[in-house]
């Protein structure tokens, strides 16, 4: 008898991962998560799963160790039946946000750690509209976005979204945001015509995995379905217990495209918070840094010290002034989340010797 089975490497399994499935497991790809449970997807099918208990003890320890979506699993069945996931396959990359101190009800995420919002993630677009309201593309916000983007450990791919509403100006606004992107590639993209989309479609190749970030209504719900060629929200027809079919009504948040690749579409990304990213503003700046290995000063502040070549470059127009008040913004956000965080990091160690000097106190009275 042969079960009809999922191909795996259609959502991105390499067989080279292989050997980091513990014994009696089986791959599986995190689709959408739920307190303390996943969806998945196994070459067997679709399975929600809930967390075996080291896993729950891992993310109780530090929550970056909860499942999220665009993470391999190992995924093993119970002997009445149930489905579990037994362990995080490594990441490659990870999109972490800063802890945000929500203390949820199961303690899986009680403190305020970082939080892993997608695992695995190959190619991070960030869609700027050309045009919002009356302005054009909002260059400091790319440049923010990059800086996430390059901290994950994926490759950053700009698409500047509704090309088609500046007309003329376009090749101008290519070339500014070329100049705030360095080593990232720009690609002007029309969801509606259609124009551009195969570009985008070109950095999914080999089933690659993706995320889209942008501003509320940048165009990314449009892309997708661009890339999809088709309404990805869709009523799935779902076997109920008695045999006969019921219809719901699935939102998913890993999509496998029909031409190959995957994209990953969930809320939470779509909502930046704060993430850790000082080695994201280093890379996303690189033309910055390399200027300033020119100044005079090893540690130069480019506050008008002689021989800045920082400045130099803001004086001759090679480098727009706009984007070093950018690169100051962002590196004294990035340093207040490190602050934060290693305050936080303090706390806790305080709180643990606190408890083991109660502890000592208590086994050393007569
Ligand atoms: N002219 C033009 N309009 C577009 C294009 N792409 C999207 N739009 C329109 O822009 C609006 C917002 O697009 P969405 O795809 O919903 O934006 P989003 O980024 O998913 O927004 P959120 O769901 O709020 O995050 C819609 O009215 C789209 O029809 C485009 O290429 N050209
Ligand atoms: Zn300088």
């Amino acid at each position: 008898m042969t079960v009809p089975g999922l191909d795996l490497s259609l959502l991105g399994w390499h067989e080279s991962r292989a050997g980091d499935l513990p014994p009696g497991a089986v791959p599986a790809r995190v689709a959408r998560v739920d307190r303390g449970a996943a969806d998945v997807i196994a070459a067997g099918g679709h399975h929600h799963a809930q967390y075996a208990a080291p896993l729950r003890r891992a993310a109780a320890a530090d929550p970056v160790n909860l499942p999220c979506v665009g993470d391999w699993a190992a995924l093993t069945v119970l002997p009445e039946g149930r489905h579990e996931l037994a362990a995080i396959l490594p990441r490659h990359t990870s999109l972490v946000r800063g802890g945000v101190g929500r203390v949820s009800r199961h303690g899986l995420s009680g403190d305020s750690q970082g939080q892993v919002l997608a695992a695995n993630v190959d190619v991070v677009f960030i869609a700027e509209p050309a045009l919002h309201a009356t302005d054009f593309a909002d260059l400091g916000r790319i440049e923010r976005l990059l800086a996430l983007a390059w901290e994950s450990g994926a490759e950053p791919v700009v698409l500047v979204t509704k090309a088609d509403l500046i007309g003329e100006h376009l090749p101008g606004l290519l070339d500014d945001v070329a100049a705030a992107a360095p080593g990232a590639a720009v690609h002007a993209v029309c969801s509606v015509s259609g124009e551009g989309v195969d570009l985008v479609r070109s950095h999914l190749a080999g089933t690659r995995t993706a995320v889209i970030l942008g501003a509320s209504g940048a165009g990314k719900s449009t892309l997708v379905n661009a890339l999809a060629g088709r309404e990805v929200m869709e009523t799935q027809q779902v076997r109920a217990g008695d045999g006969r079919g019921r219809h719901t009504t699935v939102h998913r948040e890993l999509i496998a495209l029909p031409g190959g690749g995957i994209v990953i579409d969930t809320p939470g990304i779509r909502r930046i918070g704060m993430y850790e990213m000082s080695q994201g503003v280093d890379l996303a700046f690189s033309d910055i840094e390399e200027l300033a290995a020119g100044c005079r000063f090893g540690d130069c502040g480019h506050a008008g010290e002689p021989g800045c070549a920082v400045l130099a470059a803001v004086e001759s127009g090679e480098l727009p002034e706009r984007r070093l008040d950018s690169w100051r913004k962002l590196q004294r956000e990035a340093a207040w989340i490190a602050r934060r965080s290693d305050a936080r990091l303090r706390a806790e160690e305080r709180r643990r010797w606190k408890t083991i000097h109660k502890s000592m106190r208590g086994q050393s009275r007569p």
